[in-house]
């Protein structure tokens, strides 16, 4: 529901981030939310929740985030957090092919049971890493324009790109203006039914 503060507009907006185990989800957060970042960050358990403000012109974008678990036990529960959400990013690591095949199976499972208004990103996460690239920056880019994504590589831990990712989103939500409520303001997410599993170290 749009609020207002200071005169500024208050848009809110669900964010899902999906991908495989160990791509760097919880780091991106991390980076983005607290500027921050771990060498050995813990896996997550079922999905962490945080949320981070964000202005845009003279409007703010209010995302509430859901940082999901990549281990596959956890797969079941995804759809709790991608259902109804205004923007999803699918992380891989680039490097890591197998991470890169996971994040498309994510696309298409996003595809076929997702909201087709969701914006989606794809983001190739430790890019600091070029030496020990397994994912072609070109291969992702041209995979994420036949599937309707916007594409950036990312590093959590330099911070390269993260913060764009999400500007990114931000303006493109707000171009859309995904959703209209019957009293005239934007509705960018629809809460998922409930929070059944956090992870106990970063939730708000
Ligand atoms: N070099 C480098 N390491 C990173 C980067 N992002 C994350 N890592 C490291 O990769 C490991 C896994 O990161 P996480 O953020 O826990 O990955 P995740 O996708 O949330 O993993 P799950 O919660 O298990 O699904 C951690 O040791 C991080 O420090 C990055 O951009 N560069």
């Amino acid at each position: 529901m749009a609020a207002t503060a200071g005169g500024n507009k208050i848009r809110n907006a669900k964010l899902v981030l999906l991908g495989d185990v160990g791509a760097g989800k919880s780091s991106l957060v991390l980076r983005f939310v607290k500027g921050q970042f771990v060498e050995f960050q813990e896996s997550t358990i079922g999905a962490a929740f945080f949320s981070q403000t964000l202005a845009v012109n003279d409007e703010t974008v209010k995302f509430e985030i859901w940082d999901t678990a990549g281990q596959e036990r956890y797969h079941s529960l995804a759809p709790m957090y991608y259902r109804g959400a205004a923007a999803a990013i699918i992380v891989y690591d680039i490097t890591n092919a197998a991470s890169f095949t996971r994040a498309k199976k994510w696309v298409q499972e996003l595809q076929a049971q997702g909201n087709s208004n969701t914006v989606m990103a794809l983001a190739g996460n430790k890019a600091d890493l070029l030496d020990e690239r397994q994912v072609p920056a070109e291969e992702a880019k041209a995979y994420a324009q036949e599937n309707g994504l916007f594409f950036m590589e990312t590093s959590a831990k330099t911070a390269i790109n993260v913060n764009d990712v999400f500007y990114e989103i931000a303006k493109k939500l707000l171009q859309g203006q995904q959703v209209q409520n019957p009293q005239g303001g934007m509705i960018l997410n629809q809460r998922p039914p409930e929070r059944t599993v956090s992870s106990s170290s970063c939730c708000a």
